[in-house]
């Protein structure tokens, strides 16, 4: 339509000047991702549409309203003047779905705007707001009104002016006095950040060339790169976690409801406990423009938390300065903090995130039974805790729903949502609404212990300790998982986390202890296999980073260096010789596969039991909560690549060879989609016969 319109423009003289605007307030969102896996599509190319435009001979002006993101903004950039909307935004996000600009907006957008901002907008695809846009030059004027009326006035008042200085293509790429250094140094960066995912460094590549070779040269090369990004599993596994993301939005009941119309402009909410996850959870309240009562038992621990939460919401402030929106946290009609329980009556929804201490929290819904008003709604912020033991201490069961937050709150995308028995849809409903205002990823899943994320966690933390125990070492496993892609592997993660943390939830369990009956194996718990490593870390008081010591050493207690610790390696050595395990060599594949592999079974059984609707649900889980590498696309996405009878082969191979630990022993389910032929992961769910009475 673009092409067609351009020829006609042209062969029309009575046409002066041409503006490209979108359809309702949207400028566009670019090429159709879904067209990206489907090969017909594909023959259209944008680029010489692009060209098209800027080689037109009268002045063609974009009206960008909404957004204009990768092709869309693409097209803005060969338009010869850009007017946008104050509310506009601009980004080139295609290395978010693992591709690159691919119509030649890695050559225009460095012309424009100079090589380092264009570096940094292609390598992380941020969109930036049209204040910003103003500031780098990539647009001409932003408007608070009509755009599309701006655009033209600017139309016409630029008739008859000469074109060739607005045509980007022909423009030089400004020098910087230090553009080899500068690349080096840039390269370097975006290489470490990447951590195996292609498509940032490719992106650098295409930008590099637009400072190296003229336009038509580094055209051909952002094109020969786009093809390699193109036919990569990674940008087939980053386009289907876009769609995963948004797929999580659509949540069913077993009833089949869902959704209800949630009003949610007026609603006040009260956060009770103030400590790490209270403060997170306070703060990311504010940021969504929620007015917020923070409630704590005595003022001592008041007055912690509130400083607490202006430090964050002061550096929150700061990273928006600039922006359009500003916070608003000095006026107690939007942040109130109190010790008074009386502020309970007036409150729409309640997150209390207080010690994950059941016989507390128990108290706590009692009370707030009795004092919230009839409609209020009741979450409770746990990581594991049953809900509908936690709903059974209230009067109104149908109201209380989990809220699994993620440590730092304020910054951790992922909200695990957990319906108990008799929670109700519109609790269901408002609470995914709660997530979408705080910018976060809404889950919903049913209640379990661990509920999906941790579930899923406890056999990859189990299998990393079990090699431990055969002859591997913390930082060789953490070494495996981190080329994999994780930002941090799992004895990092346990020292940063803290060991205590597990520790307690293990006495809590009779697991350690002194609830642990007497005579109990050192290495079996109820039948099965168990490692008391962590436990004898922790009874030597190494807690991890907060002691200085845990699976590794630190510099100093609080310290976050982590270095391999000689101790470690005579303890475990000490701990086979004691229990006599015979020590072996374990290779990378093995550390690998007995981690992911346990993970990814577990998955499987938590689809089978109904606990979650469907693989992309798990996945959207892993990459927003647990650092799953978002190129892989999340376990069970990344299971389908690697075949599920390879998955299926591997667990039986580790199971036999461990008979003693049943989360290596596969899965049903799993066993029931390599029988069917390697059920493709869009159809994995139409192979559950009975849906389990949880879903
Ligand atoms: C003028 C362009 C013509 C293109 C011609 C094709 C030629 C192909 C040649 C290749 C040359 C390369 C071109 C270019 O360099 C490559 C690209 O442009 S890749 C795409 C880049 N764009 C994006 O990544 C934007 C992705 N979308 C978003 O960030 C957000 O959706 C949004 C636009 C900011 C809107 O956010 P929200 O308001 O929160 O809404 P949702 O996210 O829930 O989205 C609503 C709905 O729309 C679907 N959707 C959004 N964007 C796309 C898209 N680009 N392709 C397909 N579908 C899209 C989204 O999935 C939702 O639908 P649902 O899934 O809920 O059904």
């Amino acid at each position: 339509a673009l092409e067609d319109g351009l020829k006609k423009a042209d062969a029309d003289p009575s046409v002066k000047a041409v503006m490209i605007c979108g359809e309702n307030g949207k400028f566009s969102a670019g090429a159709d991702i879904r067209g990206f896996s489907s090969p017909k599509t594909l023959g259209v190319a944008l680029g010489p549409i692009v060209s098209l435009i800027e080689s037109s001979e009268k002045p063609v002006v974009a009206a960008i309203e909404g957004v204009a993101l990768g092709g869309g903004l693409e097209v803005a950039l060969g338009c010869h003047y850009r007017v946008a909307h104050a509310k506009a935004r601009m980004g080139l996000p295609e290395v978010t779905i693992g591709l690159l600009p691919g119509a030649e907006g890695t050559q225009r957008l460095p012309r424009l705007i100079g090589v380092p901002a264009a570096l940094d907008m292609i390598t992380t695809g941020k969109h930036i707001p049209a204040t910003e846009a103003l500031k780098l030059g990539l647009v001409d004027e932003i408007v608070e009104e009509n755009t599309i009326e701006a655009a033209i006035r600017l139309a016409n008042k630029v008739i008859g002016q000469p074109l060739g200085p607005r045509r980007l293509s022909l423009k030089p790429v400004p020098k910087l006095p230090n553009m080899e250094a500068f690349l080096q140094e840039a390269q370097v960066k975006v290489k470490r950040q990447a951590r195996g995912f292609l498509a940032p460094e490719l992106c650098f590549q295409a930008v590099q060339a637009a400072t190296q070779r003229p336009f038509a040269e580094g055209v051909r090369r952002e094109r020969e790169l786009f093809q390699v990004l193109l036919s990569s599993g990674q940008a087939q596994a980053l386009q289907y976690a876009f769609f995963a993301e948004r797929a999580v939005h659509r949540w069913a009941t077993p009833g089949g409801i869902n959704l209800l119309f949630i009003i949610f402009d007026s609603i006040l909410l009260l956060s009770l406990g103030l400590g790490t996850m209270g403060q997170g959870i306070v703060t990311s309240l504010v940021k969504a423009n929620i007015p917020v009562v923070a409630l704590e038992q005595n003022l001592e621990y008041l007055n912690k938390g509130r400083k607490a939460v202006m430090v964050l919401l002061e550096r929150e402030a700061k990273k928006m300065e600039g922006g359009a929106q500003k916070l608003d946290f000095h006026n107690p009609a939007r942040l109130q903090f109190t010790v008074d329980f009386n502020l309970l009556h007036d409150v729409d929804l309640v997150i209390e995130a207080v010690f994950e201490n059941m016989a507390l929290k128990k108290e706590i819904f009692h009370k707030l039974s009795n004092i919230c008003k009839p409609g209020a709604l009741l979450c409770t912020n746990t990581s594991a805790l049953d809900i509908d033991e936690i709903a059974s201490a209230t009067s109104r069961p149908q109201q209380v729903i989990g809220t699994h937050f993620f440590s730092p709150a304020h910054v951790m995308r992922l909200l695990e949502i957990i319906y108990g028995r008799h929670t109700s849809p519109s609790a269901i409903a408002t609470a995914m609404q709660l997530a979408k205002d705080m910018k976060k990823v809404g889950v919903v899943v049913g209640n379990c212990f661990g509920f999906v994320g941790n579930r899923m966690m406890f056999p990859y933390v189990e299998q990393a300790v079990f090699l431990l125990e055969e002859g591997s070492r913390p930082e060789a496993v953490d070494q495996v998982l981190e080329d994999f892609g994780f930002k941090i592997g799992p004895f990092r993660m346990s020292d940063l986390a803290g060991l205590d943390v597990g520790w307690r939830s293990r006495k809590g369990q009779g697991l350690t202890g002194p609830s642990l009956p007497a005579g109990s194996s050192a290495r079996q718990r109820r039948g099965q296999r168990y490692s008391p490593l962590p436990d004898l870390l922790c009874e030597r008081g190494r807690f991890g980073q907060k002691t200085g010591k845990g699976w590794y050493q630190y510099e100093r207690a609080g310290g976050r260096t982590a270095t391999p610790d000689p101790w470690i390696h005579g303890f475990l050595s000490q701990y086979r010789d004691t229990h006599r395990i015979e020590t072996r060599y374990i290779d990378q594949e093995e550390i690998l596969e007995r981690c992911l592999f346990s993970l990814i079974n577990e998955g499987f059984a938590i689809l089978a039991e109904g606990i979650a609707s469907g693989p992309e649900h798990l996945d959207v889980i892993y990459l927003n909560g647990y650092g799953w590498p978002k190129h892989r696309g999340g376990p069970m996405f990344y299971a389908s690549t690697v075949g599920l009878p390879r998955v299926l082969a591997k667990l039986q191979k580790y199971s036999e060879a461990h008979p003693d630990v049943p989360k290596l022993r596969p899965s049903a389910f799993l066993k029931k989609l390599v029988a069917v032929g390697n059920a493709p992961l869009k159809e994995w769910m139409s192979y559950l016969s009975r849906q389990s009475p949880k879903l």
